[in-house]
C-alpha cells in the first residue's frame, strides 16, 4: 500500500510557505548575478540528457525542503511498493508494473505471488515473431502480397503512445507505413482507408477491455470495408490482429486466439505502450529497435528508484512542479519539444498527466484541500513562439515550461538546426532575464525616437522575465532516449500523485460522460420529443433532430 499523508500538514510544507514569501520578491536575474554557481548547482544528468532547473525561481534551501517534503509523504516506500508489485491502485485493486514490461535484468516481479516475468518475455517473442514475418515479408495478405500499411485501432492509452512513439521514431521506420484510428467520427476511419489496398492492409485493434464503444465501432467498420473492398473475398485472419486483455471479447469478433497478443491488467492503459500495444510501434521501427524503448525506459527506472533524491531527475522535476503548482499557483504546465518528431508528445502526457492526477479526492476519500495536477498543453518550438510565446512572456498567467531539444538533428540541413537551437537557447533566456524599462528606454532613444513616442510605447516592450523554465537537451532523439524520456514524465507524474496524496492510476473521470451518451444514443433516433434530460440538452438533441428531419 502507499503511504498516506497530507502533504499541507507536513513541517516541510511550512518551511517551503515561508521561503515562497521571501523568493515570490526576488528576481531571477539577480539569483543568476549573485551566483555564478546556479547551473553548476542546479542541473542534473541521466546518461547524455542534461536537465537545467536552474531556471526556476528556487534556491538550493528550496530544493532541500522540496526534497525533505518527498521524504515525510515516504516518497521511497511508495516506489519501493510499485517496483514490488504492490496493488498500489487500490481502487482498482491492482498492481501498477508498467515498469515489468521493461525490466530487462528479468528480476523476478510478482503479481499474487507469482513472476510476471515468463508472460512478459513470452508476448515480446511473440511479437518479434509476428512483426518479423509481416517485415520481411513472409506473412501474406489473403491474395499473396505482402503487407504495406498497418492501421492501429485504438483510442486513448491505446492509440497516444503508438502514435506519439511512431511519430518521434519516423527515421527508424522500415517498410510498413502506420496509421492510426481512434476518433468515432467516421470521417477518422473514411480518410484513413481512402487510399488504402486492402490487399497490403492489416489492421491492429487495440483495446484493453476490447469493449471501448469508438473502437469497436471503428473495427467494425473497418472489417465491412476489408470485406466490402474484397468483394466478400478477403479473409479476415489475415488482415486482422488484436492487442487486449480480453480475450473473451477478442475471439467473439472473429480474430484467431494465435493472432491475439495479451497484455495484464496491472497495466494501466495510458501506460500501456511498453506491452503489446506497442505491437504497431514493433511493426513499424523493428523488435530491435522496440527493444532499445525498452532499455531506454528501464536505465530511468533503476535511476528513479536508485538515486538519492537529490540527483533524481523525475523526483526533482516533480518537486519543482509541486512548488509552482502549489505555491505560486501556476494552473498548467507547457511541454515544448524544439524537434518536431515529437509533435505528439505534449499531447501524449496530456492524457499521462491529466488521467492520473486530475483527482479531488485524497487517498482517504476526503476532498483535498490543495491543487492536484495541472493541465498539459503544448506544441513543437518554433511553432508555438508565432502562436502562444506573447502570453508566456508577457500575460497574467504563470506557465512553467519545458524546454526540450536534441543536440544532433536527423535531418542536418544546412543550419535549420542552429537556427532552431538558437531559438530554444534564446526563449529560455529570454524568459528568464526579460527586459527592464531601462533597457527599452536606451533601445528607443537609441533609434531615435522622441520623448512621448518613448514614453507611449516603453510599457508594452518592457519584459517582466523571471517566468520558469526547465531545459532538457540530449544528443540526438534515438529509441533508447526516447524510452528514458518517457519514463522519466511517468516517474514525475507518480511522484506528484505520492505528495498530493491521490490515486494516480484510475479515470473514474471518465465514465460519466460514457453512461450518459450510452443513454442518448437511442433518443437521437427515437420519433419523439425528447424531455428526460434537463432544458439544455434536451433543447440541443431535439435541435439536432429537426436539422437531421428526424
Ligand atoms: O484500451 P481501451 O480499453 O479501449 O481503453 C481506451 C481508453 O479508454 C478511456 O475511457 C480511458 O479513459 C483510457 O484510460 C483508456 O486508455
Amino acid at each position: 500500500m502507499l503511504p498516506k499523508h497530507n502533504p499541507t500538514q507536513t513541517s516541510a510544507w511550512q518551511k517551503l510557505e515561508m521561503q515562497f514569501m521571501t523568493l515570490q520578491a526576488s528576481h531571477l536575474r539577480e539569483l543568476f548575478a549573485e551566483d555564478p554557481q546556479r547551473f553548476e548547482t542546479l542541473h542534473a544528468k541521466f546518461e547524455d540528457i542534461l536537465v537545467d532547473y536552474s531556471k526556476n525561481l528556487v534556491i538550493g534551501e528550496t530544493i532541500k525542503d522540496l526534497i525533505e517534503l518527498a521524504n515525510e509523504v515516504e516518497l521511497r516506500d511508495a516506489i519501493d511498493a510499485m517496483f514490488r508489485g504492490d496493488k498500489i491502485n487500490q481502487t482498482e485493486d491492482r498492481s501498477v508494473l508498467h515498469v515489468a514490461l521493461r525490466n530487462r535484468s528479468n528480476k523476478p516481479v510478482l503479481v499474487d505471488g507469482e513472476d510476471v516475468m515468463p508472460e512478459v518475455n513470452r508476448v515480446l517473442q511473440q511479437m518479434k515473431g509476428f512483426s518479423d514475418k509481416l517485415l520481411s515479408g513472409q506473412w501474406k495478405g489473403f491474395s499473396g502480397k505482402v503487407i504495406t500499411d498497418i492501421v492501429n485501432i485504438g483510442i486513448g492509452g491505446s492509440d497516444l503512445g503508438p502514435y506519439m512513439v511512431t511519430e518521434a521514431l519516423r527515421p527508424y521506420w522500415k517498410s510498413i507505413t502506420p496509421h492510426f484510428v481512434s476518433n468515432v467520427d467516421g470521417t477518422h476511419i473514411a480518410e484513413t482507408v481512402k487510399h488504402l489496398n486492402p490487399e497490403t492492409t492489416l489492421f491492429i485493434i487495440a483495446s484493453k477491455t476490447f469493449t471501448t464503444q469508438e473502437t469497436m465501432t471503428n473495427a467494425e467498420s473497418a472489417r465491412a470495408w476489408f470485406l466490402d473492398k474484397t468483394g466478400g473475398k478477403g479473409e479476415v485472419a489475415k488482415h486482422f490482429v488484436a492487442v487486449s486483455t480480453n480475450t473473451t471479447e477478442v475471439t467473439k469478433f472473429g480474430i484467431a486466439p494465435e493472432n491475439m497478443f495479451v497484455f495484464w491488467d496491472w497495466v494501466g492503459g495510458r501506460y500501456s505502450l511498453w506491452s503489446s500495444i506497442g505491437l504497431s510501434i514493433i511493426c513499424t521501427i523493428g523488435f530491435e529497435n522496440f527493444e532499445q524503448l525498452l532499455d531506454g525506459a528501464h536505465a530511468m527506472d533503476n535511476h528513479f528508484k536508485n538515486e538519492p533524491f537529490e540527483k533524481n531527475i523525475p523526483v526533482l522535476l516533480a518537486l519543482i512542479g509541486v512548488w509552482h503548482n502549489n505555491f505560486f499557483g501556476a494552473a498548467s504546465e507547457a511541454i515544448l519539444p524544439y524537434d518536431q518528431y515529437l509533435h505528439r508528445f505534449a499531447a501524449y502526457f496530456q492524457q499521462g498527466n491529466m488521467e492520473s492526477n486530475g483527482k479531488s479526492i485524497d487517498r482517504d476519500g476526503d476532498p483535498v484541500t490543495y491543487q492536484t495536477g495541472p493541465l498539459i498543453w503544448g506544441e513543437p518550438g518554433t511553432n508555438g513562439q508565432h502562436a502562444f510565446y506573447q502570453l508566456i512572456h508577457q500575460g497574467t498567467k504563470i506557465v512553467p515550461c519545458d524546454f526540450i531539444a536534441p543536440a544532433i538533428s536527423h535531418n542536418p540541413l544546412g543550419d535549420h538546426h542552429d537556427k532552431l537551437l538558437s531559438n530554444f537557447f534564446a526563449q529560455t533566456e529570454a524568459l528568464m532575464k526579460g527586459k527592464t524599462e531601462e533597457e527599452v528606454v536606451k533601445e528607443l532613444t537609441a533609434a531615435g525616437q522622441s520623448k512621448d513616442a518613448i514614453a507611449f510605447h516603453t510599457p508594452f516592450r518592457v519584459f517582466d522575465g523571471n517566468r520558469p523554465t526547465n531545459s532538457i537537451l540530449f544528443k540526438q532523439l534515438t529509441p533508447r532516449t526516447l524510452g528514458s524520456l518517457i519514463a522519466m514524465y511517468e516517474h514525475k507524474i507518480f511522484t506528484q500523485g505520492v505528495i498530493w496524496n491521490i490515486f494516480s492510476f484510475d479515470q473514474w473521470g471518465v465514465e460519466l460522460g460514457k453512461v450518459l451518451a450510452k443513454k442518448i444514443l437511442p433518443e437521437l433516433t427515437a420519433k419523439e420529443e425528447i424531455t428526460s434530460h434537463d432544458s439544455s440538452t434536451n433543447g440541443l438533441i431535439n435541435y439536432f433532430k429537426r436539422l437531421k428531419s428526424i
